[in-house]
């Protein structure tokens, strides 16, 4: 099965997926091997692999390659840039970052990106990415204009345009890091919109409960990634978020 289907299925009988992210630059492979392996055991759905801060090449391979050695879970590139695309992932969210004030992060290193996706064989999953504020390190490496926390309706405006455009799934990011995530009002009124096309929140979940109530106001996934990097038990952190957001 690949891996859109696979994530689709999961949210239309689970109710919500979540996703754990990796950024390859905060440790080593072997660790982060260690964590993904962790996180399968605690419930999470697959593995986002990625980084804002651009580690690509043989870091990245190596992480993948030892994330595989170590769980069956489909792992999915994260990519900040060209650099972060690998053969050796199942899949990638090849996004566009609607609101940033940088061609390069709209269709540049899409472009850039392409032709290694189309030659591994790597699977595309077509993607807009919105970044609301704070917005934390991507949104100033993605140069985003940071759709403003308390405007549900240019989150709604962004969103309908990606799927406009034909893009599959809509990423609200509120930053790695963030104080908060995204409003249930601006998740609520994305997905409204959005009708069956899948809605991912990530950025400042850090609980079962935070988790929750980002399922319960419309995300069709659940992205985390700090929280795991901070965790002593990363089995225990995952099962309270999957046991809160699961049906
Ligand atoms: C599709 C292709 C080939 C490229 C897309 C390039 C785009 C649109 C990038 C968007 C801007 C960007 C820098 C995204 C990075 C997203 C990401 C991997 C975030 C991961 O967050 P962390 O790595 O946890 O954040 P820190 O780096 O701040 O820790
Ligand atoms: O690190 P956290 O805050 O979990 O954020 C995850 C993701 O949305 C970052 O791109
Ligand atoms: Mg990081």
């Amino acid at each position: 099965m690949q891996v859109e289907e696979y994530l689709n299925k999961i949210a239309e009988s689970e109710g919500t997926v979540h996703l754990t992210l990796i950024d390859p630059a905060s440790q080593t492979p072997d660790e982060a091997a260690e964590i993904a392996h962790a996180a399968a055991l605690g419930g999470t759905d697959a593995i986002m692999v990625g980084g804002s801060t651009g580690a690509g090449g043989v870091i990245l391979d190596q992480t993948l390659l030892k994330i595989k050695e170590k769980t069956d879970k489909p792992t999915i590139l994260f990519p900040g840039n060209a650099s972060g695309v690998s053969r050796y992932a199942d899949a990638i969210f090849f996004m566009s970052l609607l609101n940033s004030r940088d061609i390069n992060f709209i269709t540049t290193n899409q472009a850039m990106g392409a032709p290694v996706v189309y030659k591994s064989g790597i699977e595309p999953i077509s993607m807009a990415y919105l970044i609301v504020e704070p917005g934390g390190t991507v949104g100033w490496v993605g140069d985003a204009k940071l759709i403003p926390k308390h405007k549900p309706e240019l989150a709604v405006a962004y969103a309908l345009a990606g799927k406009y455009l034909g893009m599959h799934y809509t990423y609200l990011e509120a930053g790695s890091g963030a104080d908060a995530p995204v409003t249930p009002e601006m998740i609520g009124a994305v997905k409204h919109v959005l009708g069956d096309n899948k809605l991912i929140v990530g950025g400042g979940i850090r609980d079962g409960e935070t988790a929750k109530l980002c399922a319960l106001a419309g995300a069709d996934m659940i992205v985390t990634g700090t929280i795991l990097e901070e965790s002593s038990n990363v089995t225990a952190k995952i099962e309270e978020l999957v046991s809160a957001i699961k049906k």
